[in-house]
This record gives C-alpha cells, sequence and structure tokens, in this order.
C-alpha cells in the first residue's frame, strides 16, 4: 500500500463567495489528504465551511484558488465519471416518486439499462435493509428510514466515494445511534471512501478514521485526528473506552482552541 496516491488531495483551497453585503471568505488554505477506504469526519461550528468544501469535493461548488484533484484528476472530471454519491441533510426524496423509483433516478439519467437498474435497486435496498420497501412512498417509512433510502440511492451507481452532509442531524438519538452502527457495517463491507459533515463530537469520533476539526470563518482546518480505534465495525459501546474518550477530548479542545464552540 506504501505511496498509494491520496484519493482527494486538496492543497491551498480557498473558497471566497461574492455577496451582495460584500465578500464571505468560507474556505482559507484548507490542506488535506484523503487516502481510499478512509471515513474522514468534518466537524466544526456553524458556517465554518464544512458543507461548502464537501460541495467543493462534489464539484458543487468551485474554489477560489488552490487545487483539488480527486482520483489523480479535477474535482469536476470526477464527478463526470461518476464518482460520487452525495447525501443531503434532509433525505430529499421526491414524494411521488415510489422509494425504488427514487432510488432508480440517477441511474435513469445515467442512462443504465433497464435490467442493471432494477438489480442494482434490489442490490441497494438490500444493503441498506430495506427489502422488501420499494413499493413504498417516503411518507410510508419513518425518518430514519427515508435517511436509509436516501443513502441507497447515493450508493445505487456504486461510486467510489460517498460525502453525506450531516445524514442524520435531524434524528433522534435512538435511531442515530443505529443508523451509525449500521453506516460503519456498510462502509466496511462496500470499502467506500467516505466523508461526512456532523456537529456532534461522539458521531465523528464513533465512526471516522480520520477526524477533520475545522475553526471558524473563514474556514481553516485546525487538526487532523487519526483515530487508533480498530478500523471496521465498531460496537456502540466502544464509546465507553477510554480510548474513545481521549479522542472526543482532543477534538474539544481542537473546537475550544478555535473558539468554536461556547458549551
Ligand atoms: N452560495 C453561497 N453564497 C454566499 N455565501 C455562502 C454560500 N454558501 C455558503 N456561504 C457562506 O459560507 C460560509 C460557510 O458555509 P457552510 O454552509 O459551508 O458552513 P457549515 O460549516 O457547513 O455550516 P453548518 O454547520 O451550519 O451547516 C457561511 O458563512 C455561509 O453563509
Amino acid at each position: 500500500m506504501m505511496g498509494a496516491a491520496p484519493i482527494i488531495e486538496a492543497q491551498g483551497v480557498d473558497l471566497v463567495f461574492q455577496t451582495a453585503d460584500g465578500p464571505v471568505h468560507a474556505l482559507k488554505d484548507v490542506n488535506l489528504k484523503v487516502n481510499k477506504g478512509d471515513f474522514v469526519s468534518f466537524i466544526g461550528p456553524s458556517g465554518c465551511g464544512k458543507t461548502t468544501f464537501l460541495r467543493c469535493i462534489a464539484a458543487l461548488e468551485t474554489p477560489t484558488s488552490g487545487s483539488l484533484k480527486v482520483r489523480g484528476v479535477s474535482a469536476e472530471e470526477a464527478r463526470k465519471a461518476r464518482s460520487y454519491g452525495y447525501v443531503f441533510q434532509a433525505a430529499g426524496l421526491f414524494p411521488w416518486r415510489t422509494i425504488a423509483g427514487n432510488i432508480r433516478l440517477p441511474l435513469e439519467i445515467m442512462d443504465f439499462t433497464r435490467a442493471d437498474r432494477a438489480r442494482r435497486v434490489e442490490e441497494v435496498l438490500k444493503l441498506v435493509d430495506l427489502e422488501g420497501f420499494g413499493k413504498k412512498y417516503p411518507w410510508q417509512l419513518s425518518g430514519g428510514m427515508q435517511q436509509r433510502a436516501s443513502i441507497a440511492r447515493a450508493l445505487s451507481f456504486d461510486a467510489e466515494i460517498l460525502l453525506m452532509d450531516e445524514p442524520f442531524g435531524a434524528l433522534d438519538e435512538i435511531v442515530r445511534d443505529k443508523l451509525n452502527e449500521e453506516l460503519l457495517k456498510l462502509w466496511h463491507r462496500t470499502q467506500k471512501t467516505i466523508g461526512f459533515v456532523t456537529h456532534s463530537i461522539p458521531e465523528a469520533v464513533y465512526l471516522s478514521t480520520h477526524i477533520v476539526v475545522m475553526s471558524p470563518r473563514p474556514g481553516r482546518i485546525t487538526d487532523v485526528i487519526e483515530s487508533p480505534l480498530p478500523r471496521g465495525p465498531r460496537p456502540l459501546e466502544i464509546r465507553d473506552t477510554p480510548e474513545f474518550m481521549a479522542i472526543a477530548q482532543r477534538v474539544r479542545e481542537g473546537l475550544h482552541a478555535g473558539h468554536a464552540y461556547e458549551v
């Protein structure tokens, strides 16, 4: 594995939004390397540029300066090569389409054959534990199930990188715990590279191989913590171990150093 090129590499990424109230410096000198198969969480205060950076990786925003390479090419080229699945904060399922119909949508846009679409929809439904729910409509499913369907949609075309913007932020803690546990298993099974935005320290520590701590505007990376916790599925009880608490403490200190949270 030595010397394998990073799957995502940001060097000196800056992004300034021009707004009616003047320029907003959202990202400043962001440098980051993500290796294939990593689970990277981005944590920081509201407005520090987490979403903006995720959107840059997905080529939904363009940095004002700096370089951002994904699989060795530009983010834009990587997007065209279908490198990303994107999961938004709200499930964003179309209410007039069934769950299967929602998951099929990107496959229709990408011109997959009818047989291939049907096969992939069944595959990803199974992957997120929603087998048999394809014919239901979004409103017939719980919030957690809708979010799982939205993850299935992002997985349907087998992109190498899964970008998730606070996917479980709106869910209650019990559902969130369960989905966190399932997401880790899914990540382990599929070997995807995951970029995950969150406000929750325990969520970031539980899920990640790397935790990226960001400071308030202009958003900069202040710490990248490589987790000593085992790669792969982790029991929820791992949160009670001294190793877990030590990483959580380091994240907390990083956020305080950036005057990020007034806890
Ligand atoms: N399209 C845009 N035009 C102008 N300003 C923007 C735009 N998108 C984001 N911003 C600004 O850039 C900054 C970073 O926003 P961003 O949404 O990336 O932060 P965030 O860390 O994801 O916040 P949150 O945790 O609240 O979702 C904010 O000040 C925001 O107001």
